[in-house]
């Protein structure tokens, strides 16, 4: 299984403990079952932070970068879960996208 795929399944995992009144120790079930603005609040500063160590220079900043990343993709599994949304479905989105050029995309937009 894919990390990706494996987080996922955690996450609902953590998602149904939720539902059980179960899962105090756990932070995933603190961030689905808090206020929506505090999860939201995380997934933008994730993305702020993942935006900063873009800049970064170096195997260090590299690092620190993908860490971020990984901070970013948590946080928004977490949100989608919240949402009822499975990583699947994104994934169909986005291979609906497959050949259509962003560029074209946004022009058809724009008429
Ligand atoms: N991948 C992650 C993961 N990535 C990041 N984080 C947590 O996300 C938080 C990141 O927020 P910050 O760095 O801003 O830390 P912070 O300031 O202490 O956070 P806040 O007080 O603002 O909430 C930290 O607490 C990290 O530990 C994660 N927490 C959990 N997971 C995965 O989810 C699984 C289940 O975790 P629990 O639900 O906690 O059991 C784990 O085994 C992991 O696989």
């Amino acid at each position: 299984m894919r990390p990706l795929d494996a987080l996922e399944q955690t996450i609902r995992e953590r998602a149904d403990a939720a539902r059980q009144g179960d899962g105090g120790k756990s932070y995933t079930v603190k961030l689905l079952t808090g206020p929506l603005e505090k999860l939201c609040g995380k997934v933008t500063e994730e993305a702020g932070e993942l935006v900063e160590a873009a800049s970064e220079q170096g195997d260090e900043g590299r690092a620190h970068f993908v860490y971020e990343a990984g901070d970013l993709l948590y946080h928004t599994l977490v949100l989608l879960r919240r949402h009822g949304v499975d990583l699947a479905e994104v994934e169909h989105e986005l291979a609906r996208r497959f050949g259509i050029s962003g560029i074209e995309e946004k022009a058809s937009r724009a008429k």
